[in-house]
């Protein structure tokens, strides 16, 4: 997925918040959108999660199931929660809504809300009921704004593993903050925004180890190429019992 010279106004006056912002996302990593109050990462979010559209450029090879979690559930609904989530599964076609839902309720510790109002809601309540509706079906992209806003100790210490779950199956996951919490998301890049430009920036010097099989012939090529990117080969073994 991309971002192919994406600028955004609001109003055919107003000024730039995104100007010519280019930016890939591959599969199965987790990038995070930092800058100042206002530099526009939510808006960044909502062109990348396809809920507002850039006023010039395109994004390309956007998953078909996408999970998008504002920074404030919109509550003020009349629904319950368990309605809200099953009338939310269905449009996203889920058939055995009512099992999904208990699953993900226990799981973040919302059992007891499930037939409480929308908008008697505390804010953090809310946010989880937000975080069940992106994640009711497996999003190919999970675009989390400032998702740390209100939640309580054990939502929070669940979310690496939630965004873990998404990415491990070739899930893409961005996530904004501006308070530096995100140390436990374990980014693999950081977009820093600030005049509507992007920056991309390392997102730590913390490093990660990867499997890669190829063919016996092809090694000598693929180690050459990799050192020669720069990085570490550690060894090379048999793949008798490595499954492709
Ligand atoms: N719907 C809108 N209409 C007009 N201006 C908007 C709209 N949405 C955002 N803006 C403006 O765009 C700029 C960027 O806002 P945005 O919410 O994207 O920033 P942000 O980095 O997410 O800020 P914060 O960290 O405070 O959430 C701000 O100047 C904001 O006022």
């Amino acid at each position: 997925m991309a971002l192919q010279n994406v600028s955004v106004r609001f109003g055919r006056r107003g000024p730039w918040v995104l100007s010519g912002v280019n930016g890939v996302l591959p599969r199965g990593t987790v990038t995070a959108v930092t800058g100042r109050n206002g530099a526009g990462k939510t808006t960044l979010l909502r062109v990348l999660a396809g809920v507002l559209p850039a006023s010039r450029g395109s994004v390309v090879g956007r998953p078909a199931v996408v999970g998008w979690v504002p920074e404030r559930f919109p509550a003020e609904q009349a629904w319950t929660v368990r309605q809200y989530l099953t009338t939310a599964g269905r449009v996203r076609g889920l058939v055995v809504g009512a099992a999904a839902i208990s699953a993900w309720a226990e799981r973040l510790f919302l059992t007891p809300f499930l037939d409480t109002r929308l908008s008697e809601l505390s804010k953090g309540t809310a946010q989880k009921v937000g975080l069940v509706q992106a994640l009711l079906v497996r999003p190919g992209l999970l675009v989390l704004d400032e998702p740390w806003e209100g939640l309580d100790a054990a939502t929070r210490s669940e979310l690496p593993l939630l965004v873990q779950e998404v990415i491990s199956a070739g899930g893409v996951c961005v996530v904004s903050d501006h308070r530096g919490e995100l140390a436990g998301l374990r980014p693999d890049a950081e977009w820093r925004i600030a005049e509507g430009r992007l920056t991309s920036v390392a997102a730590s010097a913390e490093a990660r180890v990867i499997e890669v099989v190829v063919d016996a012939g092809e090694v000598a090529a693929v180690v050459a190429a990799l050192r020669a990117d720069g990085h570490v080969v550690r060894s090379v073994r048999s793949a008798e019992a490595v499954s492709r």
